[in-house]
């Protein structure tokens, strides 16, 4: 499975553009302020149905336009599904095989794509938010029915919350307490379970890129170890009380990256902790890959910032070796270095227009 063509309209600069991408590395190459971005935030588009740039629609519709399209088809060559995607400033339309769909759950299921640029380095050394959203994105691809338990754990904590600051009967709360205790175990099993299965590519990775090193990934499920959500919840009444809200929990979840026991964020440099955040996303994306061939999409976004020529390289073969569809953009025009010694699908952007270079 690959993007197999893509189709955009009123994305930031880019008026109107089509590809056909290769399954393999998909370069986009062109000067500062071209366009680049723009086109793998149309791509991310179609996998997330948000952009990774701007919660907010307008900024991302092209200037003086009513809505942008991106539209797509995934599959094998020769066959393939169309999905597609119509945002307004008030207005979101996801479309699969044609027919209409009411969430974009169904653009993540069937084009799961893993995002790679500079501000990513906050997984490492940014708020627990950005480390829970990376878990949850990773156990939605492998349980079918994560995002109801998230659902299911979000509404009980809200419930639980509400019967905290009120004068909920202890009946009311200790019911409440129950259910949060039930999902949110489950949330912190799946999340422990899923750092498990990357473990092993990312220790792999991680020494492929920086050379040997110790690397660990240490999980925290939000409450105290050793003991039961449930045990954690009702020693915590009276505190949660006086907060007004559920202090443990899987929304306090979180994991470090350690190397030789200590955080890597506390000693690392900003390019290792780059390169470490690349092995991180790199791992989720193999992963993705062994479960389900031929399903994962990387998009690299701005390759060479803060990794010197050597590393990039590196990089670049790892990122081939994957055999993952990659899209990477590379500011300049000069790319001999990059592509030798690699077989790659040239994309030229020119003031939002984008030119095959066969
Ligand atoms: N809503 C919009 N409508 C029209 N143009 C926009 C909009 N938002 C941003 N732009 C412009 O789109 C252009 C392309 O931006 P983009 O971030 O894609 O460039 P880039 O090629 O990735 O550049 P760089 O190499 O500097 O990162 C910029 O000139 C930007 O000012």
């Amino acid at each position: 499975m690959a993007l197999l063509r893509l189709d955009v309209a009123d994305v930031r600069n880019i008026e109107s553009a089509s590809l056909s991408p290769g399954e393999g590395l998909n370069l986009l190459f062109g000067a500062n302020g071209s366009g680049k971005t723009s086109l793998l935030e149309a791509i991310y588009l179609l996998s997330r149905g948000k952009s990774f740039r701007s919660s907010q629609p307008h900024r991302i519709i092209r200037f003086d336009q009513p809505f942008l399209t991106v539209a797509g088809r995934i599959g094998q060559p020769g066959g393939g599904t169309t999905v597609g995607l119509r945002l307004g400033r008030n207005a979101k339309e996801v479309r699969v095989g044609g027919r209409h769909c009411d969430s974009s759950a169904h653009l993540i299921r069937l084009f799961p794509a893993v995002l790679t640029q500079p501000a990513s380095v906050a997984l490492l050394d940014g708020p627990p938010r950005l480390r829970r959203q990376m878990l949850d994105w990773g156990v939605f691809h492998v349980e079918q029915e994560y995002l109801d338990l998230l659902r299911r754990f979000s509404r009980a904590l809200d419930q639980r919350n509400t019967a905290l600051r009120t004068d909920a009967s202890r009946s009311n709360l200790e019911a409440w307490s129950g259910e949060v205790a039930r999902w949110g175990t489950m949330i912190a099993e799946a999340r422990s379970a899923y750092v498990e299965r990357i473990r092993g590519q990312f220790a792999k990775i991680s020494s492929a890129l920086l050379g040997p090193l110790d690397a660990e990934l240490v999980v925290r499920q939000g409450w105290r170890t050793g003991w039961s959500y449930a045990e954690a919840l009702a020693a915590s009444v009276a505190m949660d009380r006086r907060r007004g809200y559920t202090e443990p929990g899987p929304h306090k979840g979180d994991f470090t990256v350690l190397i030789g026991g200590r955080p890597a964020k506390d000693f690392f440099s900003r390019g290792q902790l780059k390169l470490l955040t690349y092995a991180l996303l790199l791992a989720q994306a193999c992963r993705l890959e062994e479960d389900q061939p031929g399903r994962a999409c990387l998009l690299v976004d701005d390759i060479a910032s803060e990794l010197d020529p050597r590393n990039q390289e590196k990089l670049l073969s790892l990122l081939k070796s994957t055999g993952i569809q990659s899209f990477i953009t590379f500011s300049g025009n000069d790319l001999g270095w990059v592509t030798a010694g690699h077989t790659a699908r040239m994309f030229h952007v020119e003031h939002g227009r984008i030119l095959a270079d066969e």
